[in-house]
């Protein structure tokens, strides 16, 4: 059932895209559906440009004609459009799920809208408890979990298989929860200035309004 809200959510951003914008062409199984809406939408005429956020998202896109782009070309993009693993009533965001936090927060940072989409699963009243992917460097990783660990956290090594995960940069995963988050953007700071930490996956204010899709249809949040 969450993949038909998936859907009608990932298909309802494109009412927001017209001919000749820059889109930021985000990672997930909900951006899954807008990507294939985009491409019959190019097949039709529409002209748009993307960037995708991730090795997957590149592949799928140039399979599907969308054409493609880069931040030589055009530093600035106008919306993109991604998903998200949580999402507060004050449009907080964690992303990471698919392991392309570092280059989705590029993007987004450098679009002059970001439209998340998401089914009504990922709507949540904090932070607490939920799991936080945060990118690392590999060399020290082991001090660099502690170091989170130091900070209160619950750090767990993403695996992919047997292997460790790796992300689109040559960096790990580390996914973490902390039993209280009072302060998003302060718990982003907090493990943004340890060493091996490359980038977290908390996004406290890249979002302009979330799409949610549910057996209602969609309804547009904007910031409480
Ligand atoms: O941040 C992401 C990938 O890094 C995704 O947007 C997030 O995990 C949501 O994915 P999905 O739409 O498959 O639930």
């Amino acid at each position: 059932m969450s993949d038909a809200y998936k859907r009608v959510a990932g298909e309802r951003a494109l009412d927001y895209v017209k001919d000749g914008m820059v889109l930021g062409l985000g990672t997930g199984s909900t951006v899954y559906y807008t990507l294939q809406k985009l491409g019959r939408l190019v097949q039709e005429g529409l002209q748009i440009k993307g960037i995708p956020t991730s090795k997957a998202t590149e592949v799928m896109a140039k399979e599907l004609g969308i054409p493609l782009t880069n931040f030589r070309e055009h530093p600035v993009l106008d919306i993109t459009i991604d998903g998200a693993d949580a999402v507060t009533p004050k449009l907080e965001l964690v992303k990471g799920g698919g392991g392309a936090l570092l280059r989705e927060k590029l993007v987004a940072g450098a679009s002059k809208q970001m439209i998340v989409i998401v089914d009504e699963s990922k709507r949540v009243d904090s932070f607490d408890g939920v799991s936080i992917p945060v990118e690392v460097v590999p060399f020290a990783v082991e001090t660099t979990v502690e170091r989170i660990r130091a900070l209160g956290g619950r750090p767990t090594m993403r695996q992919d298989g047997d292997e460790l995960f790796v992300t689109d940069n040559a960096h790990y995963i580390v996914d973490v929860t902390f039993a209280s988050v009072p302060d998003v953007a302060a718990l982003h700071d907090r493990l943004k200035r340890l060493t091996g930490v490359v980038e977290t996956g908390l996004f406290p204010d890249l979002a302009s309004f979330v799409i949610v899709g549910s057996a209602r249809g969609v309804d547009v949040v904007e910031r409480s």
